[in-house]
């Protein structure tokens, strides 16, 4: 199988620092996959690289085979690549279909080339409805509330379902579960694997071993600014992955990426 989206030899400089250093990565149809690391390895800088909000010094970032040269968070989205930040970028005051459509909304059709043009919200409030459903998250019994109102899993769920929405190649998830508590966490990775059936490959950054080793399909382990190795869940436990992550242990050649 060939991977859906590649970068090889990224580097990214920020004064003095590399924050890349030659890095690689690869991501198949259909997976998820965790990207673990240390504090500085890097591992947001390659994320940012991949979805447009930062443009790399070297290398090449390829999607479906194709060169891609990012220069926004916009053109990769409009190529089919939806980032989930910590921050979520939701605006709490704004209704969960507001938000599920922000920078997206769908208008009603008006006079040609009228720029007040009102928006579609039966239109918006039924699409975002359909969606939070396909993905089990009806709990939200109202899709007009706003979003300051839901608690912080629902909130993450709003921003995952967005991505699931509008993401029609890869989501990227950034430590979606870091925020929350148990129970809420639990229902954040049933929606990662929702998302996962329904074909969507994921990466998800995380520094929850446990977490990444219920869900991750496969993990890339991130350390000094390059891909040390991707390791199959099953073969390795999360001490060895933390071993790794750190330099307290070597990964096998066969690891080795
Ligand atoms: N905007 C920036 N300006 C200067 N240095 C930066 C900037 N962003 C990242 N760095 C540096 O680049 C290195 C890699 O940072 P990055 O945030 O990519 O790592 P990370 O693996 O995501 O870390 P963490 O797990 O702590 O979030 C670090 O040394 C960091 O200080």
């Amino acid at each position: 199988m060939e991977p859906l989206l590649t970068a090889r030899g990224i580097v990214k400089r920020y004064g003095r620092v590399t924050a890349l250093d030659q890095s690689d990565f690869d991501l198949y149809p259909g997976e998820i996959l965790a990207v673990i690391g240390d504090n500085g390895a890097g591992k947001s800088s390659l994320i940012k690289a991949i979805s447009g909000a930062i443009h790399p010094d070297e290398g090449e970032i390829r999607l479906e085979g194709q060169v891609v040269n990012f220069r926004s968070p916009l053109q990769a989205r409009e190529a089919g690549i939806e980032t989930v930040y910590q921050n979520l970028a939701l605006s709490p005051a704004l209704s969960i279909a507001d938000n599920m459509f922000l920078g997206r909304e769908i208008r009603k059709s008006g006079p040609m080339g009228s720029i007040f043009r009102m928006l579609d919200r039966p239109k918006m409030a039924k699409i975002a409805r359909d969606k939070l459903s396909e993905l089990g998250l009806m709990t939200i019994q109202n899709i007009n509330q706003a979003v300051e109102t839901l608690s912080g899993g629902q909130r993450q769920g709003v921003a995952v379902a967005r991505a699931a929405a509008f993401g029609s190649k890869v989501i990227i998830l950034d430590e979606p579960t870091a925020a929350l508590g148990v129970k809420e966490s639990r229902k954040v990775l049933e929606l990662i694997l929702d998302v996962r059936k329904r074909g969507l490959p994921i990466v998800l950054i995380s520094h929850n071993m446990p977490h990444v080793f219920e869900v991750a399909d496969r993990i890339h382990i991130h350390r000094l600014g390059k891909r040390l190795c991707v390791i199959n869940p099953k073969d390795y436990t999360m001490s060895d992955a933390v071993a790794f992550m750190t330099g307290a242990k070597v990964p096998p050649e066969a690891a080795a990426a």
